[in-house]
């Protein structure tokens, strides 16, 4: 049997951040990270191996969850400093020509007008491959700065749902021909068909139009993280793809046919939504290598407990540090912040706190690992069992070796066995996200 064609993603994780910045391999990351080039060098590199799109992160706070201090998050350089996403899309769509561009902007700290006025500026010098990571924040020391305390999780998707709903009616106060920018006659534009919207929602309102013009896509790509019941609700509703990371082939499998349930419930032809799932393959020149990689991968986080139990904090927006290692969490422990993360990572309660944080992963939904030929065979069997989408590569460690990797050695072996593209058919990101 031929295998199915698959789309693969990238997924910078810590936005445009601090990456390896202290690790064999980062190069001159610790000094140089908040400039461009790496970032040139990674969209580059995923375009030639045939990727469908760069996903950023980001999060708008200095994090504080973990002892209620942002000591380690500082020292560390985790999580922060971060820079705007949105600026650096700008500039990679200036050194790319055919990989899509996805920026995280979030509903709950942003307005709609300035989201939608942004998205549309970056499809037009972009020439039509953005994507909007639609988030709705989970930290509670972000909230903090834009004046307001965090809303609660599923009132957070209730206005996110009004604020794409608004968006998307900013997008289209322009009707398609009201440009004319007819020089012979001096008219730029037909104010006749440049609409006002005058929208009041419970959460939102604006007058409108946009003060742009429509955009190549008519409206950036839209993408969604979220697992939880209202996350997967909004994300069957608009998005064409959703990340998910769900442990193992049995739940990948059910976790899409859960969405493309929810999508034909929205009266959405489920082809139409992409379920991606996050990997950090490991590679070596042999399989025993990457083996040993990986197991040392798992040794060194049994001596940086402290590490992860910041991470987990952050994201769940709860002091980690508060609850005894070798004791079940809570059951009744459950996140305002990454819902469904972490009730994953809890997992049924039957597991201490130190054996949950060593065996959960946040990066893989299956752990690939061996030469790029193998890894390769890998996603195949994985993804002829799950039916689809494709794979979100999550870079970790996150330097240029890694993406080499990837890109000059995955890719290659991948488009051997015919299961990513070896030309983008499309212009523009919607139509190469859907052409498969
Ligand atoms: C792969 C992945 C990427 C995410 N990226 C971001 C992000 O950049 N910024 C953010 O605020 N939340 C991000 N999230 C969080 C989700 O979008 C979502 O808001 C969060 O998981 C809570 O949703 P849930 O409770 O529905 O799972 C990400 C989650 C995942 C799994």
């Amino acid at each position: 049997m031929t295998s199915r064609m698959f789309h693969l993603g990238w997924f910078l994780g810590n936005g445009f951040g601090v990456q390896a910045w202290n690790q064999e391999w980062a190069g001159t990351g610790a000094t140089d990270w908040m400039m461009p080039d790496q970032y040139i060098d990674l969209a580059r590199s995923i375009e030639r191996g045939g990727f469908d799109f760069l996903m950023m992160e980001d999060s708008v706070q200095i994090p504080n969850a973990y002892r209620g201090s942002s000591e380690y998050y500082l020292r560390t350089a985790s999580a922060a400093p971060k820079q705007d996403p949105a600026v650096l899309a700008g500039i990679l769509s200036q050194f790319t020509d055919q990989v899509g561009i996805v920026a995280t902007l979030t509903t709950t700290f942003y307005h709609p007008f300035t989201v939608a006025r942004m998205m549309s500026t970056l499809d037009h010098v972009s020439r039509g491959r953005i994507g909007w990571n639609i988030v709705t924040g989970s930290s509670t020391y972000a909230a903090k700065n834009f004046g307001f305390d965090m809303p609660e999780h599923d009132l957070r998707y209730e206005m996110a749902d009004e604020f794409v709903e608004l968006a998307c009616k900013l997008w289209d106060s322009w009707e398609p021909d009201a440009v004319l920018a007819d020089v012979e006659k001096g008219v730029y534009a037909d104010h006749t068909k440049v609409h006002t919207l005058d929208f009041e929602g419970k959460f939102y309102s604006s007058r409108g139009p946009l003060n742009t013009t429509p955009s190549p896509q008519g409206r950036p790509v839209f993408l969604q993280a979220g697992g939880s019941e209202k996350g997967k609700d909004l994300a069957a509703k608009y998005v064409e793809a959703i990340i998910a990371n769900p442990p193992g082939v049995e739940k990948m499998k059910a976790y899409r046919e859960d969405i493309r349930r929810r999508a034909v419930e929205h009266g959405r032809d489920p082809d139409s939504i992409k379920v991606m799932y996050l990997v950090s393959p490991v590679f070596g020149e042999t399989d025993a290598e990457a083996e040993e990689k990986l197991a040392r991968r798992d040794r060194a986080k049994e001596s940086n407990i402290e590490g992860l139990l910041a991470g987990r904090s952050h994201l769940a927006s709860i002091d980690l540090s508060r609850f005894p290692l070798d004791e079940p969490l809570p059951d009744d422990l459950i996140s305002n912040g990454h819902r469904s993360s972490f009730a994953n990572f809890k997992g049924d309660g039957t597991q201490t706190l130190r054996e949950r944080i060593l065996a959960h992963s946040a990066t893989d939904a299956v752990h690939l690992c061996g030469t790029p030929v193998t890894v390769a065979a890998q996603m195949d069997e994985i993804m002829q069992e799950v039916g689809g989408d494709g794979f979100l590569i999550v870079g970790t460690p996150m330097h240029r070796r890694y993406v080499a990797e990837v890109t000059d050695g995955l890719s290659p072996a991948l488009r051997r066995r015919g299961l990513i593209r070896d030309h983008f058919e499309h212009r523009l990101l919607r139509d190469n996200l859907l052409a498969f």
